[in-house]
């Protein structure tokens, strides 16, 4: 946090001299209303017109400090934010794959959105608030010192008693901010999923049902916020009684003076001195617990956490000459196995086919595969070395995957296959070639420069999968993983497909629900999930022979 207020110095002080502004201006206030009491007391007409010239001018200084004030801040608040979203984007695009896919993607939107716009709310004007009841505070402590020394102790002892009383409350208050940002994470999660299924939700009549159940989320979000405002309300009036009870014996105190021939004006300076003691103080309290529920959420959304798994990371380059090899391995979600002591070989160039029930673990064993779950007992090796120690980057860097949402984006062809990677022109043909693209770009006007629109809408589902599986090819990768590649696809495109990467050199592992007649029997193997093992079997013979027992 230090960090990111610091960042800009300059603009930093200017923030500063733009809120000392503003204690300025508190302060010249309570001055003008001792000096309007001591005038009328002394019912002098000198001292009338000094009082009314000076009252003139604070009427014209005032709204223009504030003015000028606010243009003080305005500029460094506006970077500050912007930093404070670049670097929480940053955070979410720099996670590895395996870090980034522990969460879901509405938990990273909910970050960007909502944790964004509470800590632009409320942590400026925390802060600001804060600094003013602060340096009003310190203002009225030398003030009071100078005028009445006893009275400066007496309300320094008091004022530190209050402090002592609000920091009880500060834990509490952070949590409550920390379990807001919570729910609002479940909430973009719920209206995310509702929206992903609205088309069945209408067609089966049943959207009252997510409506109730979006309610309910929204119910829980506003009741988080009403706790967090609640409470800080709740604070803000405990530890104002206890102030209202030091005033009463500041009055005393004051009543006793003027008795012993203490003015009228200087008796209200000296109290609204030691009421402004107290009563900044404990405006600072609330603010401060903002300020520091607002850095909870910067340091929650920002600043990367220093991930144990991600240390524990290997950083050895991935080398795929010969065989990656699976032995004892044996993996667990929670008490669930999902692999027992499984054992067998994928060899370099040849084409798996991974094969079993639904919820059998196809998915489980492709991400074992891919590095994406490195929990597993027993080993996994590549040519002897341990996939633990292989540096995540280097591995994603010789793999491709190909799944069944293919993801384009607003930008040429071209683009969407490099990945504005210096892809050599010869792979950019090859794979152009190979997954029939080429009838695509010739019947473009800009050819493979043609942009796409949002998600290639522009293009069919075939086109927009065959691009998808270009990149993965252009890419020339050692190992390409094809998750349900082709069931978005009509039958006839999805043989076609798949023929494609099956013709290719490079090591496929596919799981596909498909069967292509003569084309899914040209994998080389069939690895089949049952029971938490895994049989390999040869394709020709699984079709032949498993799948007709
Ligand atoms: N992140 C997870 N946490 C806990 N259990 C999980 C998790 N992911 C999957 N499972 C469970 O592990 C089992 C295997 O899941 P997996 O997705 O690998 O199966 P699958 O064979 O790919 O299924 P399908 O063909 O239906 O996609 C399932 O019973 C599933 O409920």
């Amino acid at each position: 946090m230090k960090e990111l207020l610091l960042k800009r110095k300059s603009k930093f002080i200017q923030y500063l001299i733009a809120t000392c502004m503003f204690i300025v201006d508190h302060f010249a206030r309570m001055v003008l209303f001792a000096l309007i009491l001591g005038a009328i007391e002394k019912g002098d007409v000198k001292n009338y017109k000094y009082v009314v010239i000076l009252t003139v001018i604070f009427v014209i200084y005032s709204p223009l400090n504030f003015l000028i004030s606010r243009l003080l801040r305005i500029g460094y608040m506006r970077d500050t934010i912007l930093d404070v979203r670049k670097q929480a984007f940053d955070k979410i695009i720099n996670l590895s794959f395996k870090q980034y896919s522990q969460k879901s993607k509405e938990i990273y939107i909910s970050n960007l959105i909502n944790d964004i716009n509470t800590f632009e709310n409320k942590f400026f004007i925390s802060l600001l608030n804060f600094l003013i009841n602060v340096g009003m505070f310190f203002l009225s402590l030398i003030a009071l010192v100078y005028l009445d020394y006893k009275l400066a102790i007496c309300m320094t002892i008091s004022s530190l008693l209050l402090f002592v009383m609000a920091n009880f409350f500060t834990k509490k208050s952070t949590s409550l901010e920390q379990e807001l940002s919570s729910t609002n994470e479940t909430f973009t999660t719920d209206v995310s999923n509702t929206f992903n299924g609205i088309e069945i939700l209408k067609l089966n009549n049943i959207e009252d049902k997510f409506l109730l159940k979006a309610m309910k989320s929204i119910d829980r979000v506003e009741k988080k916020k009403y706790a967090a405002n609640v409470f800080s309300e709740l604070q803000r009036n405990v530890i104002r009684i206890f102030a209202y009870l030091i005033m009463v014996f500041v009055l005393f105190y004051l009543s006793k003076s003027m008795n012993q021939g203490m003015g009228l004006g200087v008796a209200t300076f000296l109290f609204q001195l030691s009421s402004s003691m107290s009563m900044f103080l404990i405006s600072a309290f609330p603010t401060w617990n903002q300020c520091k529920a607002s850095m909870s959420i910067y340091e929650k959304i920002a600043i990367p956490e220093d991930d144990i798994e991600s240390e524990s990371l290997g950083n050895k380059e991935f080398l795929f000459d010969t065989k990656i090899e699976v032995k004892n391995m044996t993996f667990s979600y929670d008490n669930k196995t999902i692999f027992k002591d499984a054992s067998f070989m994928i060899e370099k160039g040849k084409k798996y086919l991974i094969k079993g029930v639904s919820g059998a673990g196809k998915s489980t064993l492709m991400n074992l595969l891919a590095m994406i779950y490195d929990n597993y007992e027993g080993m996994i090796q590549v040519d002897g070395v341990d996939y633990k120690e292989i540096s995540e980057k280097s591995f994603n860097e010789n793999v491709a995957f190909i799944y069944q949402d293919v993801f384009l984006f607003e930008d040429s062809i071209r683009n969407n296959i490099t990945l504005y990677k210096d892809i050599d022109e010869k792979y950019i043909d090859y794979a152009v070639k190979v997954c029939g693209l080429d009838a695509v770009i010739s019947d473009k006007a800009n050819g493979i420069e043609e942009r796409l629109t949002e998600n290639g809408k522009n293009l069919s589902g075939g086109q927009r999968q065959r691009i998808s599986i270009a990149r993965a090819i252009a890419k020339n990768s050692q190992i390409l993983f094809v998750d349900e590649g082709t069931s978005s696809l009509n039958e006839e495109l999805g043989k076609e497909i798949e023929k494609v990467f099956l013709e290719l050199d490079n090591t496929v592992i596919a799981i596909s629900h498909r069967f292509y007649e003569g084309v899914t029997d040209c994998y080389d193997y069939v690895l089949e999930l049952k029971n938490g093992h895994i049989h390999k079997y040869p394709a020709k013979d699984y079709f032949d022979e498993v799948i007709t027992c």
